[in-house]
């Protein structure tokens, strides 16, 4: 690509060439094909994107994470790994590395954790995502935003689909979280069309599995961990707003076809299998232990009502939908619970 291609500003309107990726990702003595950083890797979805990057022997991953809900467990059987490194960074700090690909997924993702420090939340959001798209710019990676659900807000058009804009509120108490969001796939597609950046948008819809923090506070690891507990389901009222729940290697499978593609997204990814809480909280009962009851509890503002992807696009342009149904992933996570808390089954 020619540096007038990148001065002119017009290009007929269309997203400028990316840039050359930068020579100084040769600089070590082991070469790897692609230098992979993910911020965000000490996560519940980070660490498993983290084990199937490594699974490739040309894949060299650097994790850049806070471990503002991360944790160095996840992480664990990679530490000391010649292909593995981990810089303890705070995204909203600039980062220098030398990198092929960026997938950007720090930031908190349950409602009590983004909700505990509502502005350092929005500063992750927006200048965390410009530090890595100032990143990609200067190295010439391509970049991959996990976005969410959330930014369609309650919404008024269902199931979802990516060409809806939403209905969020800009000023409640999960904006920092939602608005954030949508700041950051704006600024990825202003990176996009100024200067010409390779990026990918998901959004992901809610995700669980293994690794989950327990007392992480979003349904599915609460209703488990209560369940494995023998303590009451806390179904926030009214119990009949709607989720869909996609197990993590699938998501993890998507957020990968979606780097390795060529479409831009936003891109929904999740499983369509939608549930009630109340529902949701039957199921756990019916698997783990029917004698715990559900209780309705008091929910907090903004709750959306119902939310359901509409996940054409992804099986269009990724050949991508979800293969675990929630039966069968429920039972592998309560393994990892019942093994972290230390409940074997048919303990009580
Ligand atoms: N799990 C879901 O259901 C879901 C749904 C939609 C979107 N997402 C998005 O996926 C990503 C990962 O979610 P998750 O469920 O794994 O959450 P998680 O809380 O387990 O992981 C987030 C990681 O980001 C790190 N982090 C937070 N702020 C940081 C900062 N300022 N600098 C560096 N690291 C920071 C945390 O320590 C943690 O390791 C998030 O961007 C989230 O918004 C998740
Ligand atoms: O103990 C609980 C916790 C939550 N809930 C309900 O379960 C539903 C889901 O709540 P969660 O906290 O798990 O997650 P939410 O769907 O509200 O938000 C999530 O959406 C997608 C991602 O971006 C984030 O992971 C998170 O913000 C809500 O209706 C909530 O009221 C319960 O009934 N009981």
């Amino acid at each position: 690509m020619s540096k007038e291609a990148t001065k002119d500003s017009h290009n007929n309107g269309l997203p400028k060439q990316p840039p050359s990726p930068s020579p100084l990702r040769f600089s070590k003595f082991f070469q790897p094909n692609m230098r992979i950083l993910v911020t965000g890797g000490a996560g519940f979805i980070g660490s498993h994107l983290v084990d199937k990057l490594m699974e490739n022997e040309k894949n060299e991953v650097i994790v850049a994470d806070n471990f503002f809900t991360g944790s160095k467990d996840n992480l664990s059987k990679w530490i000391g790994h010649p292909r593995f490194e981990f810089i303890r960074h705070d995204v909203t700090e600039p980062l220098m590395v030398e990198v092929d690909q960026i997938y950007h997924l720090a930031c908190p993702a349950s409602p009590i954790f983004y909700k505990y420090n509502p502005v350092k939340t929005i500063k992750t959001n927006v200048i965390g995502t410009l530090n890595m798209l100032g990143l990609a710019k200067r190295v010439g990676a391509r970049i991959l935003l996990t976005s969410t659900s959330e930014v369609y807000g309650d919404p008024l058009e269902h199931p979802q689909t990516e060409e809806y804009w939403g209905n969020v509120n800009p000023i409640g108490v999960r904006s920092c979280y939602d608005e954030g969001k949508r700041v950051a796939e704006t600024l990825m597609f202003d990176y996009h069309r100024q200067h010409g950046i390779e990026i990918r948008i998901a959004r992901i819809f809610n995700t669980y599995g293994p690794r989950m923090n327990i007392d992480d506070g979003r349904v599915v690891s609460n209703f488990l961990a209560q369940a494995i507990r023998g303590e009451h389901l806390t179904v926030q009222a009214p119990g009949t707003q709607t989720r869909s729940f996609c197990y993590v290697s699938d998501m993890v499978d998507g957020l990968i076809r979606l780097m390795e593609g060529d479409n831009t997204g936003p891109i929904n990814l999740g499983n369509p299998g939608e549930f009630t809480m109340m529902e949701l909280a039957e199921v756990v009962r019916e698997l783990i232990d029917p004698a715990v009851p559900a209780k309705i509890v008091e929910n907090t503002p903004d709750d959306p009502r119902q939310r359901k992807p509409n996940i054409t696009k992804a099986k269009e342009v990724l050949g991508w939908e979800p293969q675990v149904v929630l039966r069968e992933g429920l039972p592998l996570m309560e393994a990892d619970f019942r093994h972290r808390l230390g409940i074997p089954k048919n303990y009580r």
